[in-house]
């Protein structure tokens, strides 16, 4: 059995991204840059106001003696000269008039038709920003790897450009096995179904990741119909994320209805609490991941390796963020396995969740984040910092 770090270099040493596509500034939220995004504009891209007021050489200005009004710029109207001792009416955005040094704000200002006097205070900003202060024209704003999520866009379209080299979106399939699963809603219906709690869980995940769930469905514990559904599958996504049946009992198909198509195992069983049965293998061109089928073990190791997986096929050159945070209450003991802790944050740090059962399903709505637990580790007091990452 590999250890969890083991897992993880792994999958960064075996994954590699998919191919590249060029996409729109509309469709690329959520991908990850394949090529740096390098600036076409220097922002500012002019020398602009960063209030609503009277641009001025900041030495002609005397409180309460007037200057006369020559002229006004807003947003995206040409540049205009400055003319010793007057002002330019300016806008937030327009172009610092040639010569001017200072802008004024609008509240220390009283106008009189042409002319235009200010109240005592207004300094000592200048209220300007600076041509290319934020970035210059050539300079990389985001480089490759880097996930586009809203403040990144910013930047991308702040480069001006039309479009962006991403990664291509991995295409998923979510197959949780079980002779027991129904789909949500009609559970009810019959005495020992359960509903299956997991698959709409990993397909928000795997959203959020950056992949496209292709197909996400639930399978009887029927090896030979779940061999030809893995043929079908393997052949036709880049991974499928197979859920429950990872353990030891006769009935456990996850890996075996993969056998049957070729699978080469990169790991079978993680030395982790929860999760040790979860499994990564390849079928051809497709990956696999089999998740053990108790809900907190499947979304564990879902954050903990899905997530990284799903990261290495579009390129990403990140790993988990893990965070040094204070314990609210103490941590229990760790066993012999590495373990990663249901916690929740508030104000005053981590507070553990009292139920750590690998088959809670209400109390991970609870669980914000991760304590990783190193192996035999003894009890920590309330206070302690401890290393989480987000859940
Ligand atoms: N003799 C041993 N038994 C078990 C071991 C072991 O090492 N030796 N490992 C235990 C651990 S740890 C885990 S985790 C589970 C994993 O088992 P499987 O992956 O085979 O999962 P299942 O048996 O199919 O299901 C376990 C549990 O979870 C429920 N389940 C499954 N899928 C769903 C779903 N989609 N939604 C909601 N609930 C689900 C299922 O009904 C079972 O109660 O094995 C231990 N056993
Ligand atoms: O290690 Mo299993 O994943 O606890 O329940």
């Amino acid at each position: 059995m590999i250890t969890f770090d083991e897992a993880l270099a792994l999958i960064d040493s075996r994954v590699a991204p998919l191919g590249c596509e060029r996409v729109s500034m509309e469709e690329a939220a959520g991908r990850t840059l394949a090529v740096d995004a390098v600036a076409a504009l220097p922002s500012p891209r002019h020398t602009i106001s960063a209030m609503d007021g009277y641009a001025v050489r900041l030495d002609e200005v005397e409180p309460g003696v007037p200057l006369r009004v020559t002229g006004e710029v807003r947003p995206g109207q040409s540049a205009i000269a400055l003319a010793s001792g007057a002002a330019v009416r300016i806008f937030t955005g327009g172009v610092l008039p040639e010569g001017a040094n200072c802008v004024i704000m609008q509240e220390y200002a009283t106008r009189d038709g042409d002319s235009v006097q200010f109240a005592p205070g207004f300094g000592p900003a200048r209220h300007v920003r600076q041509k290319g202060s934020d970035f210059d024209r050539g300079d990389v704003v985001l480089s490759r790897g880097t996930k586009l999520d809203a403040r990144s866009l910013v930047a991308a379209a702040a480069t001006d450009a039309k479009h962006l080299a991403v990664y291509r979106q991995p295409s998923v399939s979510v197959l949780a096995t079980g002779d027991e699963l129904v789909a949500s809603g009609s559970a009810h219906e019959s005495a020992y179904a359960i509903p299956d709690a997991i698959g709409p869980a990993l397909g928000a995940m795997i959203q959020h990741g950056g992949g496209k769930v292709v197909s996400r469905g639930f399978a009887r514990d029927d090896l030979p119909a779940l061999e030809r559904l893995a043929g079908q599958l393997a052949q036709d996504v880049d991974l499928v994320v197979v859920t429950g049946g990872a353990s030891v009992g006769e009935r456990d198909f996850a890996k075996p209805m993969f056998a049957a198509h070729g699978l080469e195992l990169q790991f079978d069983r993680v030395a982790m609490k929860p999760g040790k049965p979860v499994w990564f293998g390849r079928v051809k061109d497709c990956w696999v991941i089999g998740l053990p089928g108790n809900p907190t073990s499947a979304m564990v190791t879902a954050r903990l390796l899905l997530d990284p997986i799903l990261g290495r096929l579009q390129g990403a050159t990140r790993g988990h963020l893990w965070r040094s945070m204070p314990l609210a209450s103490a941590l229990p003991a760790t066993g012999d396995r590495e373990t990663f802790a249901r916690a929740r944050w508030d104000a005053t740090g981590l507070t553990v969740l009292g139920n750590q059962d690998s088959g809670v399903q209400g109390g991970l709505a609870k669980a914000d984040w991760l304590i990783r637990c190193p192996s035999g580790q003894s009890e920590l007091a309330g206070g302690t910092m401890v290393s989480a990452l987000q859940f």
